[in-house]
């Protein structure tokens, strides 16, 4: 399966560019990549970025489209399905935990192939955290035509398959921190060293 990394934020509440923030000594994007990496199920990392960052990101080495529209998750996702079915996890989650994305891998496989998502009990969806199938651009497209760019309720519009997170390990959902402005550095710190 292509595993894609998010990286076409405006980064607002971190105030510069988060994903190429070093945090000891590597690009914090750097963390969900080598995370992604060694999920077995996963075979190739493409970044989707932004105009401004594509460059320094190839720069790193890493294998880049560049999502053009930039109008939230929902173009780095339609960007992303462009080159087929995709495990699509936002590049600021830095504690992916490999076994989670193997497992909703397996559960898209097993479910002919919808939209895969994890759901908290209340109903709130962890869309950069799943499986999309490359015949869901078709969907989004339709959507962002529209003007709608919400990318749940898009999911929602369809016969998505819903992986609960109260039935999962405890310590995959540490998988779906992301860090959105500078103190959360503090708390992914204190996880990884
Ligand atoms: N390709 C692409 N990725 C996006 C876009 N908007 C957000 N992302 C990515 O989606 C992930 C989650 O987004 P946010 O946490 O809201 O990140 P952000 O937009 O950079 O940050 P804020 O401006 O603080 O909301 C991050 O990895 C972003 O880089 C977009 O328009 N295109
Ligand atoms: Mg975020």
């Amino acid at each position: 399966m292509l595993g894609i990394l998010l990286a076409g934020g405006k980064s607002r509440r971190f105030e510069r560019d988060k994903l190429l923030f070093r945090v000891d000594g590597k690009p914090l994007i750097q963390y969900a990549f080598e995370r992604l990496e060694s999920a077995s199920l996963i075979d190739k990392i493409v970044v989707v970025a932004s105009p401004e960052n594509a460059r320094a990101l190839e720069e790193l080495g890493y294998r880049v489209v560049v999502d053009r529209m930039l109008l939230g998750p929902i173009s780095g996702v339609y960007t992303a399905l462009g080159l087929g079915d995709a495990f699509i996890v936002a590049g600021d989650m830095p504690l992916i935990v490999p076994e989670f994305v193997d497992y909703i891998i397996a559960r898209f496989e097993r479910s002919g192939g919808r939209v895969c998502v994890p759901r908290w009990e209340n109903g709130y969806l962890e869309p950069l955290h799943a499986v999309y199938p490359a015949e869901f651009r078709s969907v989004l497209e339709q959507r962002i035509g529209n003007g709608d760019y919400a990318l749940n309720r898009a999911i929602r519009s369809t016969d998505a398959c819903y992986i609960g997170l109260e039935s999962v390990p405890e310590e995959w959902l540490l998988g779906l921190f992301n860090v959105n402005r500078k103190e959360d550095l503090k708390k992914l710190s204190r996880t990884l060293f």
